[in-house]
């Protein structure tokens, strides 16, 4: 597993970035806001002083003029406060979007999907996807701080007026922050701890609670099952966290003990100088003020110390998944993008192929020579092999052993979105795009999502035509549940979506198709493809392209110029479906007499 370097940036740095980019404005004066609002009530305090020790000494022009301050101060805090609380929201608003926007960049920015298959990078994905609202309130939560430290250095100040030894009690507040944020320490690396665990929660939780799932959990009674084992998962991630924010707390009290003592000290001083007359009664107030006001900083500073550190560990995941997503990215491709027209065609050259953090090789010796302009058919039993075949033709995953060549080029030395941008396909599990039929479509070729002819082309080529003409708007229909009165298909209508969707590069120079006709019924199977076999030989003359589909369906194999027959990781037999019929003990043969009396 690859380790991340350092990043180039410190988490609070990359945490506050992130609120400027969002809104700059509204971040800056947050800052100021935030950062100042706090000192005014020590302003007021000490005004208050002034009021006390005029009232004593008789002293009108400072009786009024502390007055007047104090009012002043009252008003222009109480007046912007309500601008500055909504330009905050408005920060945290738009910073939540940026730190989304950054990790669907992220995420989809990893080569291949082999990385998303990786259960540390899974744990991490997770952690960050429950910890993002930590993100978006880093600036916030750092203005808070500011504003919290601003106001400590200011108490500080004003108390060693009055008496320079009082500089301290604000010290003894350092052992309950400390203890605060080693108890955060240990909370961070407890939800560390149960990432997985909460992983298979948060998994419990979406299948007891999405429509696909609903209806086996209510035919086959899962329910209390599930919500039980929901409730073992959440209480195991729970409990590992319980017990760290226990431990934290007993740390917590043993600081707040320390400052209470000094607390007291301070009392008893400021007490005994004023009985002995070396201050004034203003200063007994404005210390008693101040010194009260400590302690509830104190729980603020805690609480807000925790923020700090919930920020600064949220933004660390970013960082480390950003470092991840920059160190596994594929060196400089060193051979040129693969051109339109594929003139040799695609080679396995011994590949070996294992999932990541798995023992066991799903691919093994594989050779296989695909020529430019053909149509090939892989069968083979479930789990044989033929989807992680199509996998690593498609570039989604690198064989762990050997190489596949591109006209005579290595995969891994090209450019890998060069090579995506000359491919389409359809898997076997397909995205149902809620989008419009327009762009659920059109998504298949963005430059040309929005042109309603190349999207109505590319439904009849996957012989959707009659679906999308039923639809109640016909291509501007809106699909799914993500839409307010959004249209529900069928599993056989999503995929000829998504057919329609590979079928919107008009001549790839690879069309993987992934059991394209598993949800759909025999008759249209049979139209769906011929269309594509009409489809195959227009891409084969255009671009030399090689239309490969997977099936477990003999009889769709036959018109295939090349029939590989998979078996366990490995092929087993390979040719024209007379050929293979034609063989000795051919499995193929075997396969396909018995799926031919199985279906007459
Ligand atoms: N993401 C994955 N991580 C680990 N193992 C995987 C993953 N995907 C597939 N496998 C394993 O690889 C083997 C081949 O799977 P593959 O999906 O390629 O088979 P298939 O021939 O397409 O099967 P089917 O006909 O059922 O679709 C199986 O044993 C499967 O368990």
């Amino acid at each position: 597993m690859t380790r991340p370097g350092r990043p180039r940036c410190g988490p609070l740095r990359a945490a506050l970035a992130l609120s400027l980019e969002a809104d700059r404005r509204a971040t800056l004066i947050t800052f100021v806001s935030f950062g100042l609002r706090p000192t005014v009530p020590v302003v007021i305090l000490y005004l208050v002083r002034v009021v006390v020790d005029a009232i004593v000494s008789h002293d009108q022009t400072a009786l009024w003029t502390a007055v007047g301050a104090a009012t002043l101060a009252t008003g222009l805090s109480m007046g912007s406060i309500t601008y500055a609380i909504e330009l905050n929201v408005r920060m945290i608003e738009a910073t939540a979007a940026v730190v989304d926007r950054r990790l669907m960049r992220t995420i989809g920015g990893l080569p291949g999907v082999a990385h998303l298959d990786n259960p540390e990078v899974l744990d991490r994905v997770e952690m960050l996807r429950q910890e993002r609202v930590h993100l978006s309130e880093g600036g916030d939560v750092f203005a808070l701080v500011v504003g919290a430290v601003v106001r400590a250095l200011v108490t500080g100040l004003v108390l060693a007026m009055v008496q320079p030894l009082l500089l301290f009690l604000p010290l003894l507040a350092l052992p309950s922050l400390l203890a605060s944020r080693r108890g955060q320490r240990k909370r961070s690396d407890a939800v560390a701890r149960s990432a997985t665990t909460s992983r298979l929660a948060g998994h419990l939780y979406t299948t007891g609670t999405s429509l696909p799932a609903g209806k086996e959990i209510r035919l086959f009674g899962l329910g209390p099952a599930l919500r039980e084992r929901y409730r073992t998962a959440a209480a195991d991630a729970d409990a590992t966290v319980t017990r760290a924010v226990w431990g934290g707390l007993a740390l917590n009290c043993a600081g707040g003990a320390l400052f209470a003592v000094g607390y007291c000290g301070a009392l008893f001083f400021v007490l005994h100088d004023f009985a002995r007359g070396t201050t004034s009664l203003g200063d007994v107030v404005l210390v008693l003020g101040l010194v009260t006001s400590i302690s509830t900083q104190l729980g603020q500073a805690v609480v807000f110390a925790g923020f700090l550190h919930q920020v600064l560990s949220a933004s660390r995941r970013l960082l480390w998944l950003e470092r991840y997503a920059a160190d596994v990215a594929r060196p400089a491709p060193t051979a040129p993008a693969p051109g339109p027209r594929l003139s040799t065609g695609i080679r396995f050259e011994g590949v070996h192929f294992q999932y990541p953090d798995t023992g066991t090789s799903v691919l093994r010796d594989i050779d296989l020579e695909l020529p430019a302009g053909t149509v090939v058919a892989v069968v083979g039993a479930n789990g044989a092999g033929k989807s992680t075949l199509i996998k690593l033709l498609t570039g989604l995953y690198e064989p762990t052993r050997g190489r596949i060549t591109v006209d005579g080029v290595d995969l891994r030395e090209a450019p890998l979105e060069a090579w995506y941008a000359r491919t389409s396909g359809c898997f076997q599990d397909f995205s149902r795009l809620e989008f419009t039929v327009q762009h659920s479509v059109g998504a298949g070729s963005v430059p040309h999502a929005d042109e309603a002819a190349r999207v109505w082309e590319a439904v009849k080529r996957a012989a959707a035509a009659d679906l999308v003409e039923r639809l109640p708007n016909g291509l501007a229909t809106e699909l799914g549940a993500s839409f307010d009165a959004g249209t529900e298909l069928s599993g056989g209508q999503w995929q000829r979506i998504a057919l329609a969707r590979a079928c919107m590069r008009r001549a790839p120079c690879l069309l993987v198709l992934d059991e394209p006709t598993a949800a759909i019924d025999p008759l249209a199977e049979d139209a769906l493809l011929s269309a594509y076999v009409d489809a195959a030989r227009q891409s084969a003359a255009a671009a030399g392209g090689i239309t490969l589909f997977a099936s477990h369906r003999l009889s769709t194999a036959r018109g295939a110029d090349l029939i590989v027959v998979v078996d366990s990781g490995r092929i087993v037999q390979l040719g024209r479906h007379g050929d293979l019929m034609a063989q000795r003990d051919s499995i193929y043969r075997d396969l396909y007499e018995r799926q031919a009396r199985a279906y007459a």
